[in-house]
């Protein structure tokens, strides 16, 4: 069977939602549960869009909380698919929040999301290609392979059987830490 290649543009997903006071903390600023329940919806839709099939959340490797979010702001979210590996997707999603009486946007959030595509039984199943159309594309998805590389190594290097912590006391021991080891 011939492989297929969608274009990134085929499965970007935008959705905007004006922040209510039911959404606040007590600070009185939008909650960062209700932003990262809104950031799974749109990524789940997104992947969807591109997979053409049922999707799952595998990790969340980064959401950077830049501003906080006011009630009453307009919050828009754009969520678009970075990199596609045999059946994961990493979905870029970024997010804005605008004072709808000004006009003003600030750029609240950026965040990454892994889904991974399953059939009606649950098993992994490949998702379509990436048809990379610009400098942009290409840039997300190279920056989307490093981090999945450098999370990879991360992991094996700090695997609780192999860690050496001789190997990193110079790193800890400058930190806000005392070190009392008892074996
Ligand atoms: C819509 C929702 O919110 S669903 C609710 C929240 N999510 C869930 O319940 C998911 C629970 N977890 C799972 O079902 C499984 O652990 C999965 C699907 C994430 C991984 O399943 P596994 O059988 O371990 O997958 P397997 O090792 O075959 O890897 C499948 C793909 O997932 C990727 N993957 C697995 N774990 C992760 C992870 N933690 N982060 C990113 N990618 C991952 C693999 O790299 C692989 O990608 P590739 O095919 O593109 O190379």
């Amino acid at each position: 069977m011939r492989k297929r290649f969608k274009k990134v543009q085929e499965s970007t997903v935008t959705i905007s939602e004006l922040m209510l006071p039911s959404h606040s903390n007590f600070n009185g600023k939008i909650h960062g549960g209700y932003i990262l329940s809104l950031l799974d919806q749109i990524a789940f839709a997104c992947a969807s869009k591109h997979s053409e099939v049922y999707c799952v959340t595998a990790s969340v490797d980064t959401v950077d909380f830049l501003k906080p979010i006011e009630i009453g702001e307009l919050v828009t979210m754009k969520a678009s698919v970075n990199y596609v590996g045999r059946t994961s997707m990493v979905i870029g999603i970024r997010v804005e929040a605008e004072n709808i009486q000004t006009g003003a946007s600030k750029h609240c959030n950026s965040s990454y999301f892994s889904m991974v595509a399953k059939d009606s039984s649950g098993n992994s199943v490949e998702v379509p290609g990436l048809i990379l159309k610009n400098h942009n594309e290409i840039r997300r998805f190279a920056k989307s392979l490093e981090r999945r590389n450098r999370k990879r190594s991360g992991i094996a290097e700090f695997k609780s059987t192999d860690f050496a912590s001789e190997k990193y006391l110079h790193l800890v021991e400058g930190q806000h830490v005392k070190i009392e080891l008892e074996d």
